[in-house]
């Protein structure tokens, strides 16, 4: 059976979107693995299925390139958002977040973080502020979940690590038993300078979840303050949040195109 689905990206975080809210659509693991490869599938980072909610205006389920469904996800959420038009509250396994269309763009208010060592989660208790752990040249991290885990290092250039080859293994360290996204963050005068290894898609051109989770652990160490512009490889994202608060992420969303496919 053949089925519509909207190509689309946030700052080239890019997803397949399939809206069921009219006609039920069964994922699962494989299949979207299948979909989101770049070779013999439609290509992207992560697979959304909005379907029909009990508690919200629709529910935006999230599947990773490598299969994995996962709980947040805040390119897609702006797309999602743009899609809904006007403003929407989304049902996610993270939470319920609120977006609000905008011209080739969307805010969504992405809920509040969470520090908690079992709310990362981590295998034991540690500071979150700033773990007393590393790997090689990285150390001292920030971690928080906001929505999904992060983990935030503060380097002095981003872009000189090798995070193709650190991102994978601090991703699948113990430390993580439900592995993590891997936040490398420089300070670019008032703004940050943000590269993501992203559990189960590896390197992408933006990370909404992890531009709200960087800003946030900054916002924290006083390295920045609200709001700030996240700049990743995709561009800029302007994140707002206050201790006690929920966190606003404003940034492009875009429709590419409209295909469909045998499924
Ligand atoms: N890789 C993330 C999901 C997608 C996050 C990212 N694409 C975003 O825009 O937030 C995870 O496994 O939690």
């Amino acid at each position: 059976m053949k089925r519509r689905f909207e190509k689309m990206h946030g700052l080239g975080n890019d997803f397949v979107i399939f809206d069921a809210r009219e006609t039920p659509l069964e994922m699962d693991g494989a299949t979207a693995r299948a979909l989101a490869d770049r070779h013999t599938g439609v290509g992207c980072d992560q697979l959304i299925v909005i379907e029909p909610s009990q508690i919200a205006d629709l529910r935006m389920r999230i599947w990773n390139a490598d299969g994995g469904e996962v709980e947040a996800c805040g390119n897609a959420s702006r797309c999602v958002a743009l899609l809904a038009g006007g403003h929407s509250r989304i049902e996610t396994a993270g939470g319920v977040i609120q977006g609000e269309a905008l011209d080739g763009a969307a805010e969504v208010d992405m809920g509040t973080p969470r520090f908690g060592w079992d709310e990362i989660p981590l295998a034991y208790p540690l500071d979150t502020a700033a773990m007393p752990v590393g790997w090689e040249d990285l150390h001292g991290p920030a971690a928080v979940n906001v929505g999904n885990p992060h983990v935030v290092f503060f380097v002095d250039d981003s872009g000189a690590v090798d995070l193709a080859r650190l991102g994978p293994a601090i991703e699948t360290d113990p430390l993580f038993p439900d592995r993590v996204n891997v936040n490398v963050a420089s300070l670019d005068g008032g703004a940050i300078r943000l590269r993501v290894w992203e559990r189960g898609a590896g390197l992408t051109q933006a990370c909404g979840t992890g531009a709200c989770a960087t800003a946030v652990a900054a916002i924290r160490r006083k390295l920045a303050a609200s709001p700030v512009d996240i700049r990743l490889p995709g561009g800029t994202l302007t994140i707002s949040w206050r201790p006690g608060e929920s966190i606003r992420m404003r940034g492009a969303a875009t429709h590419v195109f409209t295909g469909e496919v045998a499924l």
